[in-house]
């Protein structure tokens, strides 16, 4: 492969936060949230600057260390090589280190980015090639698939042990699109990193407990997709949280949405680590709101029925922030300003 040939001018990229796991679906299951953060990347003559504002500024690094650049040149190898010089600006809304896949916002943000500074970078690099890459950097796929894709998303790994397998995982995602559903997340001022959170993991996990997973993974697609036999009432005229695309008629079913939510493979081992969270999740459930620990926690996300964000917000323990957020439907989006504009 010859070197790339760049396109002028600036790339933009938009990426939402993503909620992992959703209780049951233990990397496999991500919802994309209506919070963003953006990044703009222009050609420069040599080296690279990094600005930052908003979340993580004065944190996280702005050398070639920091997330979005690592997964920026990591792209740009495998699309044939680097320019002579980089300059981004980051806009960051996704909280770090709470469980709404800041991490993987920046990585994809990144790939999408490096996709479109090359001219037929698509060509190069496909959908499917880019979440693989986006998940060999983040480490699991539930998270990136959902950034990328928007929407509801069930990644998995392939099989390396499969016969005629390359002997390499990686990671696979379907979207589906979710039900009308109003997501509330309550995060807390204290950061977890994910690595932590995975590192508080049993190697094995009872038979049972699986059993139980699986099923509630099962019925919580079923559940969060609407599918006929699970939806509530009717729905009323599409709200706000709608507006970025037409979701299916009628409401989830709560009650339903509750049961599906139920998990026995992460969130009781990671609550020592975070037992403020733990115990909002659990007083939620107990008064009916179907609440789970958001990705490697600490942020805790629940299902607020129709009008019931108010109710919800009233929950969140002292200093926490409380956001009421549409489900993105869109995932990741790149546009790209000409030279001199
Ligand atoms: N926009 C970003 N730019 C640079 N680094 C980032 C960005 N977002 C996340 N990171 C890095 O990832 C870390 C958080 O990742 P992680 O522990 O997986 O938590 P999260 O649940 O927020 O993804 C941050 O501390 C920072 O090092
Ligand atoms: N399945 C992962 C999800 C991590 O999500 P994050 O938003 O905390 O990075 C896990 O539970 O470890």
């Amino acid at each position: 492969m010859g070197a790339p040939t760049f396109v002028p001018g600036r790339v933009r990229v938009r990426v939402p936060a993503t909620s992992a796991n959703l209780g049951p679906g233990f990397d496999a299951l991500g919802l994309a949230l209506g919070l963003y953060d953006e990044v703009e990347v222009r050609l420069a003559p040599g080296g690279l600057s990094v600005t930052v504002r908003g979340e993580g500024a004065g944190d996280v690094p702005t050398d070639e260390s920091h997330l979005v650049v690592r997964a920026l040149r990591a792209t740009l190898d495998r699309l044939g090589g680097q320019p002579p010089g980089l300059a981004l600006t980051c806009t960051n809304r996704v909280p770090h280190g709470r469980g709404l896949g800041s991490s993987a916002a920046a990585i994809v943000a990144g790939v999408l980015a490096g996709r479109a500074l090359v001219e037929s970078g698509a060509s190069g690099m496909d959908d499917t090639e880019a979440l693989a890459l986006a998940t060999e950097l983040e480490g699991h796929p539930d998270n990136v698939a959902a950034c990328l894709r928007g929407g509801l998303t069930i990644a998995w790994m392939t099989d390396s042990n499969i016969r005629g397998g390359s002997g390499r995982t990686a990671g696979r995602a379907v979207r589906l699109e979710p039900a009308r559903v109003q997501p509330v997340v309550f995060v807390p001022r204290t950061e977890l990193s994910t690595r932590t959170a995975r590192g508080l993991l049993p190697g094995v996990v009872p038979h049972a407990d699986a059993a139980a997973n699986a099923g509630r993974a099962a019925l919580l697609v079923a559940a969060l997709t609407g599918t006929p036999g699970t939806a509530g009432p009717p729905a009323g005229p599409v709200g706000a949280s709608d507006v970025l695309g037409a979701p299916p008629a009628g409401e989830v079913d709560l009650a339903l949405l509750l049961a599906a939510t139920e998990d026995r493979l992460h969130q009781d081992y990671r609550a020592p680590a975070m037992p403020e969270s733990a115990h909002l999740v659990a007083d939620l459930r107990e008064r009916g709101h179907p609440a789970v620990i958001s990705g490697a926690g600490p942020t805790v996300l629940a299902f607020a029925r129709p009008g019931g964000e108010e109710e919800l917000r009233a929950r969140a323990p002292e200093g926490w922030a409380v956001y009421v957020l549409p489900v993105d439907r869109a995932g990741g989006r790149v546009t790209w300003t000409a030279a001199g504009e």
